[in-house]
C-alpha cells in the first residue's frame, strides 16, 4: 500500500447551502510535489484549510502521515509534522528577521521540550536562526525589521520559517503570488531544491511555476477535482482547457 503523507478523502465543505468542496479525494504520497490549480473560486484555499485544520469538513476525513487528523486542530497538526504558508504573509512586521526565526525556533523547541532539559539559550537560538537565514540566502538581513524587507524576501522568509519547523509535509499557498519574475524564479529554485524527504502541496496560479515544480497536478473546478495527472497530461486534458477557457470567456 502506498504511504500517503497527507490525504483528504471524500471531503465536503458546505458553507450554508454552498458547497465549496464537493466530495474531494486527494492523496499525496510521501516525497511528492503536488500542485493544486483551478479557476478563481474553485475551492483550492478551502481544501488547504481542511488539510491544515483551519476548517473542519462537513464530511470526509483527513490523514496526516497515516494518522486520522480530521478532528485535530491546526496547531496540533503542526506538531505532527505539517507546516503551511498563507496567501498573505503571516510574519511579525515590527520584529527583526532574526527575531522572527528565533521565535519560531523557540516555539518549536518548547513544543518538543522535556521537563529535565532547559530551553536553548538566547545565544544558541540566535546562532541557529542565523544558520536558517544563511541557508535561505537571507543572511544579510537578520537585523532588519521584517517590514523593511522587499515583498519577495518576505515570501522567502515565510517558507524559511515553515521549513525551520522541520515539517514532513509543507503546504504552500500561492508562493509566487505578487512576486517579480526574478523573485518568482528565485523562489521556484528554492522550492525545487527542498529535500525529497518533504512532501510539498502547493496552490499555484502561475502555470509555468506549477508545472515546473510538481510531479502531479490536481485541477479543481466548482469544488470538485476535474482532472489529475502529470503536468503534461493535465496540460492537454480537454476538461482542463475548457475550465480555463470558460474562465477567460467569463472575464
Ligand atoms: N467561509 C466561507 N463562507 C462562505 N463561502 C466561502 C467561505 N470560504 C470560501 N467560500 C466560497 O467558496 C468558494 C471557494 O473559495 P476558495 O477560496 O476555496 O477558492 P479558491 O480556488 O482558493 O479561489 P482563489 O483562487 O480565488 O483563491 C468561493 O465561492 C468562496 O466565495
Amino acid at each position: 500500500m502506498t504511504d500517503y503523507a497527507i490525504a483528504g478523502r471524500n471531503l465536503t465543505m458546505q458553507f450554508g447551502t454552498f458547497r465549496a468542496n464537493d466530495d474531494i479525494t486527494l492523496a499525496v504520497p510521501a516525497g511528492e510535489r503536488r500542485a493544486l490549480i483551478g479557476p478563481n473560486g474553485a475551492g483550492k484555499s478551502t481544501l488547504f484549510n481542511l488539510l491544515a485544520g483551519q476548517l473542519r469538513p462537513t464530511s470526509g476525513t483527513v490523514t496526516l502521515l497515516g494518522r486520522d487528523v480530521t478532528r485535530v486542530p491546526a496547531h496540533r497538526r503542526a506538531r505532527l509534522g505539517l507546516a503551511r504558508t498563507f496567501q498573505l504573509t503571516d510574519l511579525l512586521d515590527e520584529l527583526t528577521v532574526r527575531e522572527n526565526v528565533q521565535l519560531t525556533l523557540a516555539a518549536q523547541s518548547s513544543a518538543h521540550r522535556v521537563f529535565w532539559r532547559p530551553l536553548g539559550s538566547v545565544g544558541t537560538l540566535a546562532a541557529e536562526a542565523d544558520a536558517v537565514l544563511a541557508q535561505w540566502d537571507l543572511g544579510d538581513f537578520g537585523d532588519r525589521l521584517v517590514r523593511e524587507l522587499a515583498y519577495g524576501q518576505q515570501r522567502i522568509l515565510e517558507i524559511a520559517l515553515a521549513m525551520s519547523r522541520n515539517p514532513q509535509v509543507l503546504l504552500l499557498d500561492e508562493p509566487t503570488a505578487g512576486l517579480s519574475p526574478a523573485d518568482a524564479r528565485k523562489l521556484t529554485g528554492l522550492v525545487a531544491a527542498l529535500p525529497r524527504t518533504i512532501t510539498v502541496v502547493m496552490i499555484e496560479h502561475d502555470m509555468e511555476v506549477a508545472f515546473t515544480l510538481s510531479d502531479q497536478v490536481s485541477v479543481l473546478q466548482q469544488g470538485r477535482v476535474i482532472a489529475a495527472g502529470t503536468p503534461d497530461e493535465v496540460a492537454t486534458d480537454n476538461r482542463v482547457l475548457e475550465a480555463y477557457l470558460g474562465e477567460a470567456a467569463d472575464a
